[in-house]
């Protein structure tokens, strides 16, 4: 794909950089910093959504470039919307609740075209679904510092593949960003 430093990935996450990077994307990358505080009513789509576009317009109005995109990841089990976790006491009993049943996650992303005033938003599920887990699994793994900055506590492309029996749906979206939407979208768009 052609260089093109007229895209901006609004994010922090090491993942989101990858990803994009490795769909042969030029971007430049600037953190869009927010509040994810859920709001009251707010369903997981429309939370995902609201920080995704949240994330893309702050850096937008800041940053230079023409696109800029925003994401945000949830993990929601059995009707309760995770983040990340706030300390090993958190995490341990997300991946209780996680153990041996399947979940959602869910990624919005937000591509903000600042020229044309418009901006493209989606929110992409997968079903992943984890075989029981035990008591020093959890342990050890919470110990090794991995899930505090993941979702739902956990990272399927580290240290918890071997916790997941099977998913439904994209790969990359549990990671962070839904990439053959992303990519399609930026096309669409005329980013690419
Ligand atoms: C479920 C899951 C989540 N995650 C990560 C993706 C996201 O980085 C993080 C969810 O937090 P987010 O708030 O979506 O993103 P972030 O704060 O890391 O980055 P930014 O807002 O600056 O874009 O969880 C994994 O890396 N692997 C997984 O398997």
């Amino acid at each position: 794909m052609p260089k093109n430093f007229n895209i901006v990935l609004a994010s922090a996450s090491p993942r989101r950089v990858e990803l994009l990077s490795s769909a042969g994307i030029d971007f430049e990358v600037m953190p869009g910093d927010v509040d994810e505080t859920l709001l009251p009513g707010e369903t997981p789509e429309q939370h995902v959504l609201r920080l995704a576009k949240s994330k893309a317009e702050t850096v937008a109005r800041k940053g230079h470039g023409r696109y800029f995109i925003g994401a945000d990841t949830i993990v929601v089990c059995d009707g309760e919307i995770m983040g990340k976790p706030q300390d090993s006491t958190d995490a341990e009993r997300m991946l209780k609740k996680l153990s041996g049943v399947a979940h959602e996650v869910i990624t919005g992303f937000a591509v903000v075209d600042r020229e044309a005033g418009c901006t493209v938003a989606e929110a992409v599920r997968t079903k992943v679904y984890f075989k029981p887990l035990r008591d020093e699994e959890i342990a050890a793994y919470i110990a090794t510092g991995c899930p505090f900055d993941k979702a739902g506590a956990y990272a399927i492309q580290g240290g918890a593949a071997h916790m997941v029996r099977k998913i439904d749906g994209s790969y990359s979206n549990v990671v962070g960003l839904p990439l053959c939407e992303v990519v399609e979208t930026l096309r669409n768009m005329g980013a690419l």
